[in-house]
């Protein structure tokens, strides 16, 4: 589409390519949860994603003491930080002067962090323009918004230059799109070589269809969660051959079982838990090489 409108920054930002896309745009301009953003000001790196690794029970001390909740919420935003650790520990050898692309960027936490260990820039792309602002402003207060931009862009539709990327991921972001168009567009912009990672919950095909946990997260993100089979098939259609796949199941039940406990609850702790518990739905990592 060549419409454009303009954000309140007076950035020209494109119209969405659909209205599934309007939707989802709308849905994170709009979205303030105290999950997120009380666990992000915990030390300013704001996530879009959930937790892995054991709780640590000695730091969280006893339910009963003032401080309980405060703690509480830091050990869940320790656990969401270590999931991105985890994803960019998959990302290759990266240097200073590459670059990297984090589809479906949110907030931006995973790229302070990407810059931070790598030293390299980190372009990120968002329906949302409230949240690009956020990243980017977040970005200048670190003095870092010359290595760390986000943008409003579709991650299927992205201005990067073919093979001009060292690696890219989509941390929690791939539900939002078709698989095939999404490793499309992510092998013609990495370089030979290059490596993508995803971290994304998909249904698992040995259960049969996706079961009714998975139509609840469905429902309540506005997502459309794929099968694991699909994301084999439409990376081995698009050139990027899994190199490592890590199921993370069992490392996030910890998380979820936390958060289910906390006075910051969603809703939807249920449907994670139970499909996880019943197998119906995974936590997945996959890293691939561009061949
Ligand atoms: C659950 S959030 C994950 C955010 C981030 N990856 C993180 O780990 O904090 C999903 C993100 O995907 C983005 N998204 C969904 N569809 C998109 C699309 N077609 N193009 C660009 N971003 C998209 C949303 O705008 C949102 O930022
Ligand atoms: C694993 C799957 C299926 C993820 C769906 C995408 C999604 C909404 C992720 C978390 O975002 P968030 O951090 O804004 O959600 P919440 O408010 O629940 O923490
Ligand atoms: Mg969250």
């Amino acid at each position: 589409m060549t419409t454009e409108t303009t954000t309140t920054a007076s950035v020209k930002i494109p119209a969405p390519a659909t209205p599934y896309q309007g939707d989802i745009a709308r849905y994170w301009n709009n979205e303030a949860r105290p999950v997120n953003l009380r666990l992000g000001d915990v030390d300013g790196l704001y996530h879009h994603h959930y937790g892995i690794g054991e709780v640590d029970h000695a730091a969280l001390g006893d339910p009963g003491h003032s401080e309980y909740e405060k703690k509480l919420i830091a050990e869940l935003h320790r656990l969401e930080s270590a999931q991105a650790e985890v994803l960019l520990d998959h990302l290759g050898p990266v240097g200073p002067d590459d670059t990297l692309v984090d589809a479906g960027c949110g907030r931006g936490g995973s790229m302070v962090m990407a810059h931070r260990r790598f030293g390299c820039k980190v372009e990120g792309v968002t329906l949302s323009a409230t949240q690009a602002d956020f990243g980017n402003r977040r970005a200048r207060e670190l003095r870092i918004e010359d290595h760390v931009r986000s943008r409003v862009c579709n991650m299927l539709d992205t201005p990067f230059e073919k093979g001009s990327i060292a690696a890219s991921w989509n941390n929690e972001s791939s539900m939002y799109v078709d698989l095939d168009d999404l490793f499309a567009e992510h092998s013609r912009f990495l370089r030979v070589g290059g490596r993508y990672v995803t971290i994304t919950g998909c249904w698992n095909p040995r259960y049969g269809q996706p079961s009714k946990w998975v139509s609840q997260i469905n429902a309540h993100f506005e997502c459309n969660i794929h099968s694991r089979r699909e994301y084999l098939r439409a990376m081995a259609d698009n050139r990027l051959v899994p190199q490592t796949i890590v199921d993370l199941t069992p490392d996030t039940l910890p998380y979820w079982e936390l958060r289910a406990t906390s006075s910051l609850v969603t809703g939807i702790e249920k449907a994670f838990i139970e499909s996880y518990r019943d197998g119906s739905f995974q936590y997945v990592l996959i890293a691939a090489d561009r061949v």
